[in-house]
């Protein structure tokens, strides 16, 4: 952990409903550049409503009513206009992986055709440099026009990584990314995220400690949709402050 980098996306007092019920309730947290930020916490705490909050997930569900401001550098995310440029910024992968039913290549190629680039040679680079930054050309280099849904669950992982590098983000978000991938998968996942964090920032929901423990820089708590404890992961994971972080990371509850 660098204590110098910069605020990235900085969320103040970020409250969120679904019709009546509450689902975030004054969140405030510090995302820092070039880091590893982990969400943890049990079931139905908030985390994925939060991670969707940051790149206006939550837009696309009905009946969703949001208080507070996120502020992505100097730019105020919950009022943007430009959703879709936000969300070029703000990239996201998620549980499962979802690659289109279409080649290697094209899955890759799909976000940088969609803002008009045609260019072929260009289109090259921009596949070979997306998939060798998510750690798979070597593994797909001499199958890019194979279908994509031929490859195991943890090469499509990464090739969903590729994709949403290949729109160049300056922030990946990842729910769950490894939960359902076997553990060699799981750590070529992990190894990845340990080099994106040089180029880019990283929020990762995780249902798995040890996984926050080892990846992350910094480390967020919740419970019932409340930001409990906020700070470097070595000290939510050694000497936790709230008593209620301490009965999580001790399996006591959850
Ligand atoms: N689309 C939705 N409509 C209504 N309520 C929702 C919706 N999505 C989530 N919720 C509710 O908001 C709360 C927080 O859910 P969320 O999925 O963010 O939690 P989570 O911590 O990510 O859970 P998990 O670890 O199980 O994925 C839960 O009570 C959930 O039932």
């Amino acid at each position: 952990m660098n204590s110098e980098n910069k605020t990235k996306i900085r969320v103040n007092d970020l409250d969120l409903y679904y019709g009546e019920k509450q689902a975030l309730n004054g969140i405030n947290m510090d995302i820092r550049e070039n880091e590893v930020t982990a969400l943890i916490g049990p079931s139905g705490c908030g985390k994925s409503t939060f991670l969707r909050c940051l790149n206006r997930m939550n837009d696309l569900i009905d009946c969703v009513k949001i208080n507070g401001e996120i502020y992505m550098d100097d730019e105020e995310i919950l009022t943007t206009n430009d959703v879709i440029s936000l969300r070029t910024r703000v990239g996201m992968v998620f549980q499962k992986a979802n690659l289109f039913p279409m080649s290697i290549y094209d899955n890759v190629a799909y976000g940088p055709r969609n803002q008009g680039i045609k260019d072929k040679k260009t289109l090259d680079k921009i596949v070979e440099e997306s998939l060798k930054g998510a750690a798979i050309w070597d593994e797909v280099k001499d199958r890019l026009k194979s279908p994509a849904l031929g490859l195991s669950g943890g090469q499509q992982q990464r090739v969903c990584i590729a994709r949403t590098i290949a729109m160049k983000p300056e922030v990946i978000l990842m729910d769950e990314p490894t939960s359902a991938l076997d553990p060699i998968s799981t750590s070529k996942v992990e190894e990845l995220m340990a080099t994106l964090k040089d180029k880019y920032t990283i929020v990762i929901v995780t249902h798995n400690m040890q996984q926050a423990a080892r990846i992350s820089d910094k480390t967020g708590f919740f419970l019932n949709g409340e930001l409990i404890e906020f700070n470097n992961t070595k000290e939510i994971f050694t000497v936790p402050h709230d008593k209620r972080t301490e009965d999580y990371i001790t399996g006591r509850f959850g």
